[in-house]
């Protein structure tokens, strides 16, 4: 099918709170620099619900959403370079423009002063965030039946049999990887093992809060584990999920439901002055605040994972910072991705972290608004969809 439409079956957020609408779609050839994949396995973050809800600032409908997933090269457009047809791949929300872009970068975060000091590539994402594709600044997708446009969310679109993505969003991973299992470094685990590795750069002996355990608060935890945390304190309203935490290598938990005072100053006292290192894994504000405020005065660091809303704002006192403590936030944990999650999937096999523990559930992709529902109650970490 190389540079000719595909119909295939995508499910399309048409309108914010409604379910999908599993229906055909045409998905157009790739265009210059852009990777047209068929997706074979995608899961479901909180964050494809968090735009579904329509609190997403950046949300746009009709769309295809979805952002955690792997598949296979179809075909490639005009001068791409680093992958080919039939390479095993995971799309990545946050794009990377190294190594194709070495020479003559133009990219404003990954050139000259910047180099080196984040993750957040430039090359793409005005055009992500618009949900359109650089080339001509359109999308690939449209509907069948009347052929109305359907925007591109997070660069990756992977609700569907097939999509396109721009090159700097393909990570190219050894084709002996479990694609239904490592669709899952596309966001929540790498995002939370990053956060502990790369962000806050946990060290050996440290004491962490891990608030909220679904699927980034266990990954944190796992990564704190890796980097031989001395505690890690486990925070959730709901305590059906301390026995995972504890599997994962929680060694406290906490439920802030059952005292009667701020959970910062309950974490303080267990902690003889504060944690070393605190996580927000939730997207609440009020959270934010405890997560920074249980930190050692003087040193501790409070990384903020979670996305809140539109609208939304985190407040302290000054004076939490003048007294040393650090607030600091992560996207996909500070990974370059293309870079990285290659390596990812190499560590994963080797055994170094969980991947398949998150694996609560799995469904035919037709299922979807299913995936969604178990994920709104709280029921499932991962639900990993077969296309
Ligand atoms: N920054 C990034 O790169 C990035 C990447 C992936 C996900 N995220 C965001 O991270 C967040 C977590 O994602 P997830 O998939 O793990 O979500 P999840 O819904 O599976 O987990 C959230 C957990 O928080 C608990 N919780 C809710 N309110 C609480 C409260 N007030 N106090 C204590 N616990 C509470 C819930 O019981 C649940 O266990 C989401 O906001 C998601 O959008 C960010
Ligand atoms: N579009 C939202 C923010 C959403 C957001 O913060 N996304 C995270 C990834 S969540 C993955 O599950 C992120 O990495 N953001 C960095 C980026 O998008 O460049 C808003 O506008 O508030
Ligand atoms: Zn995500
Ligand atoms: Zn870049």
């Amino acid at each position: 099918m190389t540079g000719q439409p595909i119909t295939c079956k995508a499910a399309v957020a048409m309108g914010a709170k409604e379910p999908l609408q599993v229906v055909d779609v045409v998905v157009g050839p790739p265009q210059k620099g852009e990777v047209r994949i068929k997706i074979t396995h995608t899961a479901l973050c909180h964050t494809d619900e968090f735009t579904l809800s329509g609190d997403d600032p950046e949300g746009l409908f009709p769309c295809i959403l979805g952002h955690e997933a792997a598949g296979i090269v179809e075909s490639v457009g005009e001068g791409v370079t680093t992958c080919k047809p039939g390479d095993h791949v995971i799309p990545c929300y946050q794009a990377e423009c190294f190594p194709s872009d070495r020479e003559k970068n133009t990219c404003p975060t990954c050139r000259g002063y910047s180099l080196g000091k984040t993750n957040l590539c430039g090359k793409v994402r005005a055009f992500t965030g618009k949900g359109i594709m650089r080339a001509d600044g359109k999308p690939r997708f449209t509907l069948k039946a009347d052929g109305t446009p359907i925007y591109h969310f997070m660069g990756t679109s992977t609700f569907a049999e097939y999509t396109v993505l721009h090159e700097e969003s393909v990570a190219v991973v050894r084709n002996d990887a479990p694609l239904d299992k490592v669709c899952l470094l596309g966001c929540g685990v790498s995002t939370g093992l990053g956060a502990v590795w790369n962000t806050a750069k946990v060290e050996e002996g440290a004491s962490v809060a891990v608030f909220g355990l679904g699927t980034v608060g266990l990954a944190v935890i796992d990564g704190a584990r890796a980097a031989k945390a001395s505690r890690i304190i486990a925070v959730d309203l709901d305590e059906s999920k301390f026995e995972r935490a504890r599997a994962f290598g929680a060694t406290e938990f906490v439920n802030p439901a059952k005292h009667d005072r701020p959970i910062q100053q309950v974490l303080v006292e267990m902690t003889n002055g504060g944690v070393d290192y605190s996580f927000e894994c939730i997207g609440n504000v009020k959270v934010m605040r405890a997560a920074l405020e249980c930190c050692a005065k003087g040193w501790g660091v409070s990384t903020i994972i979670g996305v809140a809303g539109a609208g939304q704002e985190i407040a302290t006192r000054p004076f939490q910072l003048v007294t040393g403590r650090v607030w600091k936030g992560t996207a996909f944990g500070g990974f370059q991705s293309r870079s990285m999650v290659p390596k990812l999937v190499d560590r994963y096999l080797n055994g170094e972290f969980k991947v398949d523990e998150y694996i609560t559930h799995t469904l035919a992709f037709d299922h979807i608004n299913e995936a969604f529902d178990l994920l709104r109650k709280g029921q499932c970490l991962r639900c990993v969809m077969t296309l």
